[in-house]
């Protein structure tokens, strides 16, 4: 006998039908021989709803309040489903986050996970429960109700599953939404998405903190770290959904798996900042202090001494973010700006790592649509766009009579150009295809058979309840050195569209694999882009990019390092965890290490540094994670 974990979305409990539909999944599960847990949302647009209430009371309200309002949602949904159960014959118990003791830290709307104690979920289990749990919310230290932030309920879903392996049980985690699984990008905005058979757990990583609303992206966190069977399927269907599993060789064989699209992002650029070690650190510092989780960090060396630092933040987190900047930047001679409304547009593929001209290719068919990037940012395995609103988004679509319809949703469908560019890119990697290849495995042979749970014996048990506390501390696996790139730079490049994509369609020309790229805009619509390369092809690639500069704007420039070093730390949830860029250019600063370039992702953070001091570097990013 295993344990099934089934999540049920807001989207698949709207009405008391769609309960009724979810207790018969759970019941069908029992009836197959396993125990069952249910972990359910609030029940379709109920915590949007919930938002705007408070929104009537406060244009800023308390968030220890806020988590006690949200988190109502979830225990409507709870007793509903509970009673649905018990109404088709089987035993059932409601219970919610503090009772199952979810224990996270203290930071009201996104607390963390610390700890779940699984003796009550046993328990009820045991007694021949099937027992429904609350998702999206646990409690502190001090027993005051906490929730996970916002899509919170697959964290806990994957969350109880972990603990529940390591008690020892056989787990798989089902998580039941209103499509069949996860597509190559969201179905609502591209009609012609396809549904992928698996994917592996960074590019969904990937995929989820770059958008893709499908999962949240803490939860693979979870599924990676604890080997947890997960796949995402149809609440009103029986159809096989999508494996989330570990890379597989036929992944890398192709240069992207899906697209995403994330609307609710502002852009912060700080102008004029002293080029000089540690500055970096103060501005991530003071950012992390405030528990505020950056993306698309572009740093230009810019001349004169000063530098550009330019990233992005959660749109609901601008203010915040201003309030904590604002001072600093005076301090130390920078300008604040921001822009409120842009789109964010990301390819991922585990073969991006080795296949060249990806980025090229998402170039080109950005620039055929007259699509103008604001910004550029490279990971591992994810190369994500910034666009500028124009404003002039649809207005909101009718909602269907007695549908409703998440603010997320409806808000995606407003952006404009970032649609626009979602659907190009789309196309641009022939993503409505299915995958052909050679080691492509055939239909219904993608399952994921992770390596049997332990059983604990007492002397394995302190072992495994250990593991359970600090569950969703950062995992940061290793740290590494790259001495063999070197970097391009252009100067003062006209913002216009095409101009990216003619750069690196002549370096792709030439057979060159672009590995880090940044470019920040920078003042009166001028840009400086960066992007490094083999060492080997350093002549190669600037002759090109030379060439085909004095084509745009013989007013820009050019320059080639050769005198640099990529240092690339690699784990899950390092963009997320605010602590890992605060750490690694703390420890850098330290030692006066002068950062040049830097990319994030959820999967890798990598900075460009001065060659003489890459040994240096890495060693000391070695000894501030920890890792031997
Ligand atoms: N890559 C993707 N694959 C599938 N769905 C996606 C993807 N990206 C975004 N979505 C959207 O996610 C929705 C499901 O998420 P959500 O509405 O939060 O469901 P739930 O309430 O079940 O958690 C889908 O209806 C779809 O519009
Ligand atoms: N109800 C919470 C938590 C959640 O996970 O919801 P859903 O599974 O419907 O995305 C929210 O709306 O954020």
């Amino acid at each position: 006998m295993g344990l099934v974990v089934q999540k049920f979305g807001g989207s698949s409990l709207k009405d008391a039908e769609n309960v009724m539909e979810a207790a018969r999944k759970a019941v069908r599960a029992k009836h197959a021989g396993d125990q069952v847990i249910v972990v359910v949302s609030a029940q379709g647009s109920t915590t949007d709803d919930l938002i705007a209430k408070a929104a009537e009371i406060s244009a800023a309200p308390d968030a220890r309040e806020m988590d006690v309002l949200l988190a109502t949602g979830e225990q409507i949904s709870i007793a509903l489903t509970a009673m649905a159960i018990q109404e088709l014959g089987e035993k059932a118990v409601s219970l919610t986050g503090p009772q199952i003791g979810v224990v996270t830290d203290r930071t009201h709307r996104k607390a963390r996970i610390r700890s779940i104690d699984t003796r009550r979920l046993k328990d009820a289990l045991d007694a021949g429960n099937i027992v429904v749990v609350a998702g999206f919310q646990g409690h502190d230290e001090l027993g005051d109700i906490s929730t996970l932030g916002r899509g919170g309920s697959d964290t806990t879903a994957v969350a109880v599953a972990a603990a529940l392996k390591l008690a020892g049980l056989e787990v798989e985690c089902e998580i039941y939404t209103d499509v069949d699984g996860v597509y190559t990008t969201d179905p609502r905005l591209v009609p012609d998405a396809r549904k992928m058979d698996a994917i592996s757990y960074d590019e969904m990583l990937e995929m989820a903190s770059m958008g893709a609303g499908v999962m949240h992206s803490r939860s693979i966190e979870f599924a990676k770290k604890f080997d947890v069977p997960l796949m995402v399927r149809n609440s009103r269907s029986d159809a096989v959904g999508t494996w989330i599993m570990p890379e597989a060789e036929w992944m890398r064989e192709f240069p992207a798996c899906g697209v995403a699209l994330a609307t609710d992002e502002a852009r912060v650029v700080l102008d004029g900042v002293p080029d000089v070690p540690g500055v970096s650190h103060r501005v991530f510092a003071a950012l992390a202090g405030a528990n505020l989780a950056v993306d698309m960090i572009a740093q230009s060396a810019g001349g004169g001494g000063k530098a550009t630092i330019g990233f992005t933040v959660p749109g609901v987190e601008l203010d915040r973010t201003r309030r904590v900047l604002q001072p600093l930047a005076t301090e130390l001679g920078a300008t604040f700006r921001e822009t409120g409304k842009v789109s964010k547009v990301s390819v991922v593929g585990a073969g991006m790592r080795t296949v060249a001209g990806v980025a090229e290719r998402m170039f080109a068919a950005l620039a055929a649509e007259g699509v103008n990037m604001k910004m550029i940012t490279t990971g591992d395995i994810k190369i994500s766009v910034l666009i500028e609103e124009d404003g002039s988004g649809d207005p909101p679509p009718e909602a269907v009579p007695g549908e409703k319809i998440k603010q997320a949703h409806l808000d995606a469908r407003k952006a404009v150009l970032g649609r626009k560019a979602l659907r190009a890119v789309h196309r641009a990697f022939a993503l409505a295809d299915a995958r052909k290849g050679a080691g492509v495995p055939a239909a219904g042979e993608f399952r994921h058979k992770p390596a049997p749970a332990v059983v604990p014996g007492e002397r394995d048990r302190e072992a495994a309840v250990a593991r359970l506390g600090g569950m969703e501390d950062v995992l940061v696996s290793s740290v590494h050195l790259n001495t063999d790139q070197s970097r391009v730079t252009i100067f003062d490049l006209p913002d216009l569209p095409g101009n990216c994509s003619r750069v690196f369609s002549a370096v792709a020309t030439g057979g060159v694999l672009v590995d880090m790229i940044v470019q920040n805009l920078t003042a009166h619509g001028r840009a400086e882009l960066s992007f490094t390369v083999p060492a080997a092809d350093l002549t190669r690639a600037l002759k090109r990019t030379q060439d085909v500069v004095r084509g745009i704007d013989p007013a820009c420039r050019v320059s080639g390092d050769a005198d640099i070093a990529v240092l690339f730390v690699l784990g899950v949830g390092m963009r997320t965890h605010t602590g890992v860029a605060r750490t690694m250019f703390g420890a850098l600063a330290e030692r006066g290490i002068n950062i040049s370039m830097i990319n994030t992702s959820e999967v890798c953070v990598s900075v460009v540094v001065e060659r003489s001091r890459g040994e240096e570097a890495l060693a000391c990013l070695r000894e501030a994670f920890r890792i031997g």
